[in-house]
C-alpha cells in the first residue's frame, strides 16, 4: 500500500520525490528497489533523523502498530503528525500509545493510488489541527479523490472503497472466464471487461443519472440485459455485493476491538 501511495504522490506536483523518505523493518532490498524506482530517499530505521520529519505515514500490518508507536514515542515532538493507513486501528487507540495530544490522522486509501485513482477517507484524531488535516487531504488528493469523514464511518468506507478494488477484480475474473469459456481470447476478454467497467464508472461520474436510471436505460424489455440481470438476481448478485461490503466493514470493526485486547504470550 505504501508503494501505491508513493507512486501516486511522485506523479503529482505536490511533493518532490526527495521529500519522501521510505523506511521499513528489515527488508533493505525492498528499500533500494523503491529508492531507484521513484527517486525517493530510503533509510534504515536506525538512520532516520526523526526531528526533520513532519509527517509520519504508517503502513505496516495492524498487528505491528503498538510496537511501532511505542518505538516512535520517545522521538516525537508536538508538531509532528502521525498518519495511519492501517485498517481497523482507531485514532484513540493510536493516541493512547503516543505522547499526550499528539497529532494523529487516520486515512483509508486503496491500491488504485498507484495510478492516481484512489478513493481515500480521512478521519482526524482529537488533536489534529486544521492545517494538518487539509495538508493531509491535499496529500491524499495527489493520488485520487479524498473525503474527510467521521471516524465512525471508517469501517463502512473500508468495506466499500478500501477493499472495494478486490470485488471488481473478482468480478473481472468471472467476466474473463465466461468469455474464455465461450471461445474468446483471454486477453481480449479481459480488455472488453475492463473497458465495460471503466465506461460504467465514468457514466456514473460524468452524467446526472442515478445508477438505477442508468441500469434501466440498458435494460430493454425482455432483452438480453433483463435475462442477465434475472440470472444475477437468481444467484444473489446484489445481495452478495452488499454482504461483501458488510463482511469487510464488520472485520474492520473486529480488528479495532482486537487492537484493544491486552497482548497474550503464545508459543
Ligand atoms: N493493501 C491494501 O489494499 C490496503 C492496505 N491498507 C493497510 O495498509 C497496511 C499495509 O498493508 P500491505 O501494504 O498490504 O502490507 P505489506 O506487508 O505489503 O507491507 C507492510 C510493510 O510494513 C513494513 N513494516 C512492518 N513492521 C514495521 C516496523 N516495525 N517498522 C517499519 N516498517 C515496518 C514491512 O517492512 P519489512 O518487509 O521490512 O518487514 C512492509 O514494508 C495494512 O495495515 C493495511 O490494513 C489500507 C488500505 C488498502
Ligand atoms: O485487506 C485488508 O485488510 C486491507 C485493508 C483494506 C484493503 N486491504
Amino acid at each position: 500500500m505504501a508503494e501505491a501511495m508513493i507512486s501516486g504522490m511522485v506523479q503529482s506536483d505536490l511533493v518532490t520525490p526527495s521529500q519522501i523518505i521510505v523506511s521499513n523493518r528489515s527488508n533493505t532490498n525492498r528499500l533500494n528497489e523503491l529508492k531507484y524506482k521513484y527517486g525517493i530517499q530510503a533509510q534504515k530505521r536506525e538512520d532516520l533523523d526523526f526531528a526533520t520529519i513532519d509527517l509520519f505515514v504508517l503502513a505496516m500490518k495492524p498487528k505491528d502498530i503498538d510496537s511501532v508507536l511505542e518505538s516512535l514515542r520517545p522521538h516525537l515532538n508536538p508538531h509532528q503528525t502521525i498518519i495511519s493507513v492501517l485498517a481497523g486501528i482507531t485514532t484513540s487507540h493510536m493516541e493512547s500509545h503516543l505522547p499526550e495530544k499528539q497529532q494523529v490522522i487516520r486515512v483509508m486509501p486503496n491500491t488504485s493510488s498507484m495510478i492516481g485513482e484512489s478513493a481515500t477517507a480521512i478521519a482526524p484524531g482529537a488533536h489534529a489541527p486544521k492545517d494538518r488535516i487539509y495538508l493531509t487531504k491535499s496529500l491524499m488528493e495527489s493520488f485520487g479523490e479524498a473525503y474527510i469523514i467521521d471516524e465512525a464511518h471508517m469501517d463502512i468506507f473500508t468495506g466499500i472503497a478500501g477493499s472495494g478494488p478486490a470485488y471488481f477484480y473478482n468480478l473481472m475474473e468471472h467476466m474473463e472466464q465466461a468469455g474464455i469459456e465461450a471461445g474468446l481470447d483471454g486477453e481480449l476478454a479481459r480488455s472488453i471487461g475492463a473497458q465495460t467497467i471503466l465506461g460504467a464508472a465514468k457514466m456514473i461520474q460524468e452524467r446526472e443519472e442515478t445508477p438505477t436510471e442508468l441500469r434501466e436505460n440498458v435494460t430493454s424489455p425482455n432483452g438480453t440485459t433483463a435475462a442477465g440481470l434475472n440470472a444475477l438476481d437468481l444467484h444473489g448478485g446484489g445481495k452478495a455485493v452488499s454482504a461483501a461490503i458488510k463482511g469487510a466493514a464488520s472485520r474492520s470493526k473486529e480488528m479495532s476491538k482486537q487492537a484493544e485486547q491486552p497482548l497474550v504470550a503464545t508459543n
